[in-house]
């Protein structure tokens, strides 16, 4: 980011609205961080509202269905923008679905997954009346069969294709040999098809896979499509129906620093589209009605996490560390994933720079939040620091890790900023200590 501007190599990882003042200031919604960060506190992160609706555009101009993946970043305002613009929403516990049901999100929109669905959350999305439930393991089907007293339930069955989709093994679910769905290849899949249809209070809408997330490459999806419609030709063949949809997941690659590679809707929309249109004409199939899960694909690039410099040093071997509020509390994923982020100075023009790694404040060396960035030489304390690409994630996995209370959402649009989660105060820390 250069003053005045926005750098062309920038542009893949902050919000659409970012830009830079003479004086040094990264303004996002039109409302400088500055300003922000002295309204809020620190560490504190900043969602851009136009960033997030014009992502939930692209993929509805893209795809026919989209269901937002709400664990990447769920609140009642983030549901009401999803539901305003189109999407459905994909949630994964009793806990999302009351964040859901608070924002009044049409109960048919909504898709319930989990490889672990607990009586409570079957009971909340039974109560809520969800429009589809993933089945992932053929235990569950009773389950929900006896659940299910109304009309049938719409269910898709959650297919492990046996594709590796080239991500972190921490966060990749396409191969076999993990928990999630059931195995095409084992015979697991044939049978829990069997199962379902043999339920007449559950309706088997069709299948579903995730391959896994931050994928780049779309050839990987391509290959989901081929499996997926090989399968739904064996489902015809044995059983003579054809389930009508297919979900095909989310997991498309955001870039955190310039170059990052990314999976834009545009371009895997065509690739997957084709591949399925031509899988369905090999197979004398009708085109199923096609549907995608994107969670950090909407939500990740409109996010910016805002910290401030608490202190500067040098080790022995020369690294220069900067300590700021936040850490490994409001970002795990650099623990977790190795997840690589950049940061860059806000609020007073920069000098020349030096590599500059950013720590958190726990008490532990993985608490990293940029690793070798180029910051300003005289970087102090007290000076604040922005952190783009981190609103999928983020808040979403942040915990009280030593005490330190979660950050607030502050929602930025058109010069004005909003509070969707308030901060953690001690109170709420103490609340549950019952002891
Ligand atoms: C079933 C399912 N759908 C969608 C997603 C969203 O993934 P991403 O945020 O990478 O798009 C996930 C998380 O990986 C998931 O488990
Ligand atoms: N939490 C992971 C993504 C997991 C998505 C859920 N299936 C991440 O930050 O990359």
């Amino acid at each position: 980011m250069s003053a005045g501007t926005v750098r062309d190599a920038d542009l893949a990882v902050w919000p659409r609205t970012a830009r830079v003042t003479g004086g040094g200031e990264i303004v996002v919604g039109g409302v400088g961080l500055s300003a922000l960060a002295a309204r809020f506190g620190t560490p504190l992160h900043v969602l851009d509202e136009t960033d997030v609706r014009e992502r939930c555009r692209a993929f509805r101009a893209a795809f026919s269905e989209v269901v937002y993946a709400g664990k990447a970043f769920l609140s009642r305002g983030m549901a009401r923008w999803v539901r305003d613009e189109g999407l459905g929403l994909d949630v994964c516990s009793a806990g999302e679905l009351a964040v859901a049901r608070a924002a009044s999100f049409p109960a048919e929109r909504v898709v319930l997954h989990g490889n672990g669905k607990t009586p409570d959350d079957l009971r909340a999305a039974f109560a809520y009346g969800v429009g589809r439930i993933v089945v992932d393991g053929a235990g569950e089907i009773s389950r929900l069969s006896v659940l299910a007293t109304g009309a049938p339930q719409k269910v898709l069955l959650r297919v492990i294709p046996g594709i590796d989709p080239g991500t972190h093994p921490a966060i990749s679910t396409g191969a076999e040999d993990q928990q999630f769905g059931v195995s095409i290849a084992s015979g697991a899949a044939a049978e829990a098809v069997r199962r379902i249809l043999g339920q007449r209070r559950l309706q088997l809408a069709g299948l579903h896979c995730h391959l896994g997330s931050q994928i780049a490459d779309p050839a990987r999806y391509e290959r989901a499509v081929a499996v997926l419609v090989g399968f739904l030709a064996r489902i015809r063949d044995e059983h003579g129906v054809v389930p009508p949809e297919l979900d095909v997941g989310g997991g498309f690659a955001v870039a955190a620093r310039p170059g990052d590679p990314v999976c834009a809707p545009s371009d895997v929309a065509g690739r997957i589209t084709g591949a399925l249109a031509a899988a369905c004409a090999a197979h004398r199939l009708p085109v199923p009605r096609l549907a995608v899960e994107p969670g950090r694909a909407i939500v990740a690039r409109a996010g910016v996490t805002v910290y401030r410099v608490l202190g500067v040093k040098r080790s022995a071997g020369g690294r220069v560390f900067a300590t700021v509020d936040g850490g490994m509390s409001d970002n795990p994923r650099t623990a977790l994933y190795g997840a690589r982020y950049t940061a860059l100075l806000t609020g007073r023009p920069s000098t020349a720079e030096r590599p500059v790694t950013v720590v958190g404040r726990h008490c532990e060396a993985g608490d990293v939040v940029a690793r070798d960035v180029p910051l300003p030489a005289d970087l102090r304390p007290g000076d604040l620091l922005a952190v783009p690409c981190t609103g999928a994630y983020h808040h979403a996995m942040a915990s009280n890790y030593n005490m330190t209370r979660r950050p607030p959402v502050v929602a930025v649009r058109d010069g004005a900023a909003r509070v969707l989660i308030r901060r953690e105060t001690e109170d709420d820390l103490l609340r549950r200590d019952v002891g």
